[in-house]
């Protein structure tokens, strides 16, 4: 509940739809009890065929009549030494007298207003629906006035709410996003937050508006008798106590329901995403099959969730009508009998006319249709409680990166901090000393690394699958920090600088590279907005895409598709590099970044990076031969650790883990080089 109410509460942000909404909720409230009232001199006036007025004066005059009885009885009584039921009497005849004084003063309040009505009956009935037509008309104005606010308020918060869930997502640190997985990260955007609005929608609407109703006909009710309410009221506790019970199984079984949709969409992404593999490898029926079985799943649950909320309308439904029905029988038998008490218990003053106990019924009708649409509100609170606190765990993952939430600088060194935030890593130094690292608790993927690449150095990393190399290029751009030992540019441990400016001095391009949907242009130009259009051609140059673009039907502005799905492997590599060069890093690193490019064009882009990496760092990560000769060292991991580093020739003579991946290339290597 805490998390939906706190979104809800962003409602506030909007104070103007807000307090319409809450308005016309009030008017309409007041209107429909006021509508009902309004019959109550109708009824008078058709059962008595007299005027208002006439009956206004009828009223007073049998109050009048009635306080002269009283003070009559009291008049009787002696002045002192009052026996104990001639006291009784008193006090009886005194409240009586009162009450009846309480009438002729309610009358003469309303007999000016009164005196403006037709003083024939008919066109009195006339009047009353005329009045009755247009506050119906009134209040519908003000449904819609409603409608619109809240439909007004609801979306603007909504559209917030997708705002800061988007800036929460785009800032979780790796780990987290590993944890949620895309599939629930884009459910809760595509699904929670929808019901999230729903509830919000009726929480600002319908459970604002159908109580205040209630409260309305419950005050007309009570003025009527509010003993007899209350009495008819005694089935609501029962009802409420089953109405939670429902709604505990509701609650729950939405849980459930929301994690069935994730794990739809995971499979639905799941074959969008690898549909030329699924069709290579004739998966599409066992695909479909499991899509299926999930659907059937979470359709299995929609079908209990509905059952759970159905429930609860004939629990309302039948709570209403035995209130209504209590209020008619009690009422019935007050009136025929002309009795003022009720089981023993006293419910009226006097006895009840026939107009007072039927608008005594209307106003129980009043009550018991708006309690019969709260349990749609009721439902829809409940399904927008569950999504909330689905959302609500996105929204509240605190990053573990979050450089203005890391530990606190000792305050010896209050500027610590201010520093390393304003440094622009000009040299590019890195270090990783005894940096030992896994992706989960009970996994070691770096062990214990032992590695400096100077400034302006260029290294490869090599090493057999899986042992390490990415996950060091993971933690020099901040997307994870080391559990034990330290990663450091120019001398700075990098979990004392805010990720975005270790980001800034770096440009990772990695193994498979990520496209936009957006032109070449924008692809080459993310991360770097502000970068001219001189400036993205000579880059793409340099990274020999140029040549490709060119020939593209748009040149630089040819749109190249979701995850660049109209471009090759080798053409989205060099778009890559492009974007990496553009940025102009302090320090470069390439993942296997142009392992899909042609021999031609990568010896190319090689003799290109051979002028572009004298004066920066540069971090290969390779498991090509060609690239060792734009290197100044190789350094070779295994399992987690730095076993060698230095020139090839050396290496393999002294390395075994490097003379067993590279012995064969490099003799041919140097083979065709001689040749
Ligand atoms: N997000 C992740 N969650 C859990 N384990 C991971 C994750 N990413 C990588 N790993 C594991 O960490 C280990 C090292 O992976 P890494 O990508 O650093 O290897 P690599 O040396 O770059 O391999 P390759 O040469 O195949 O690219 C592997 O065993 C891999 O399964």
């Amino acid at each position: 509940m805490k998390p939906f109410l706190r979104i809800a509460r962003g409602l506030g942000r909007y104070p103007l739809a807000l307090s319409a909404s809450i308005f016309c909720s009030l008017a309409v409230a007041m209107l429909w009890g006021g509508n009902i009232g309004a019959v109550y001199p109708v009824l008078e006036v058709c059962l008595n065929g007299k005027s208002v007025q006439q009956w206004i004066a009828d009223d007073i005059d049998e109050a009048n009549e009635g306080i002269d009885k009283y003070r009559q009885k009291l008049a009787t009584l002696p002045q002192a030494n009052l026996t104990e039921q001639q006291q009784a009497d008193r006090e009886d005849w005194l409240s009586e007298i009162e009450s009846l004084q309480d009438t002729i003063t309610n009358r003469e309040r309303v007999r000016p207003y009164a005196d403006m009505l037709p003083k024939d009956p008919f066109y009195t009935v006339l009047v009353f629906m005329v009045i009755l037509l247009a506050a119906t008309a009134l209040k519908n104005i003000f449904i819609v006035a409603n409608l619109v606010s809240t439909t007004w308020a609801v979306q603007k918060t909504t559209l917030d709410l997708q705002n800061q869930y988007t800036e929460k997502v785009l800032a979780l640190d790796l780990a987290s996003y590993d944890r949620f997985g895309t599939s629930q990260l884009v459910t809760h955007f595509t699904e929670s937050i929808e019901h999230v609005s729903k509830g919000m929608h009726v929480l600002l609407g319908a459970s604002v508006r159908e109580p205040l109703k209630i409260i309305v006909c419950g005050f007309g009710a009570a003025f009527i008798s509010w003993r007899l309410m209350l009495f008819t009221l005694m089935i609501a506790p029962p009802t409420a106590l089953l109405i939670s019970t429902l709604s505990r199984k509701i609650r729950r079984t939405l849980k459930a329901h929301v994690s069935d949709s994730v794990h739809l969409n995971r499979l639905v992404f799941q074959s969008v995403m690898s549909l030329p593999a699924i069709q290579a490898y004739g998966m599409e029926k066992p695909m479909a099959h499991e899509v299926d079985d999930a659907g059937d799943e979470r359709m299995r649950r929609s079908v209990k969730i509905s059952f759970w909320i159905a429930m609860t309308k004939p629990v309302t439904e039948l709570a209403g009508i035995t209130a209504v029905a209590v209020s008619l029988v009690a009422g019935a038998y007050l009136v025929l009998n002309q009795q003022t008490d009720l089981l023993g218990i006293q419910m009226t003053e006097r006895p009840l006319t026939i107009s007072q106990m039927l608008i005594f019924f209307g106003m129980m009708v009043g009550m018991s249709d708006p309690a019969r649409k709260l349990t749609d509100v009721y439902s829809n609170l409940q399904i927008g409680i569950a999504a909330a606190d689905r959302v609500s765990e996105v929204l509240d993952e605190e990053s573990r990166l979050d450089f203005a939430s890391a530990n606190e600088p000792s305050p010896d060194a209050p500027s610590s901090r201010d520093r390393t935030n304003l440094i622009p890593f000009k040299d590019g130094k890195v270090e990783f000393k005894s940096t030992a690292f896994g992706y989960r608790a009970d996994q070691t993927v770096l062990n214990g690394v032992d590695l400096c690449v100077q400034p302006g150095e260029t290294v490869c990393i090599v090493g057999a699958n899986g042992c390490g190399k990415s996950t060091l290029a993971k933690l020099l751009l901040r997307f994870y920090d080391p559990h034990e030992g330290s990663v450091t540019i120019d001398g700075i441990d990098l979990v004392d600088v805010d990720p975005k400016i270790v980001r800034r001095a770096i440009s990772f391009v990695a193994q498979t590279p990520a496209m936009i949907d957006d032109t070449v242009s924008a692809n080459v130009r993310f991360g770097s907005v502000d970068a001219s259009e001189e400036d993205v051609y000579r880059a793409a140059k340099l990274a020999r895409a140029d040549e490709f673009i060119q020939k593209l039907s748009e040149k630089y502005d040819t749109e190249v598709g979701f995850d660049g799905n109209r471009l090759s492997g080798g053409q989205k590599q060099r778009i890559a590099l492009a974007r990496a060069f553009l940025r102009n890093p302090t320090i470069l690193i390439l993942d296997e970044a142009t392992n899909q490019i042609d021999q031609h064009s990568e010896q190319l882009i090689y003799d290109a990076l051979r002028e572009y990496t004298r004066d920066r760092t540069c971090i290969f990560v390779s498991h090509r031969p060609e690239v060792f000769e734009l290197c100044d060292r190789i350094v070779v991991m295994d399992h987690g650790k730095v076993v060698a580093d230095g020139q090839p020739e050396e290496l393999l003579r002294t390395c075994p883990p490097f003379a067993k991946l590279f012995a064969a290339n490099l003799e041919m290597l140097s083979s065709r080089n001689a040749a």
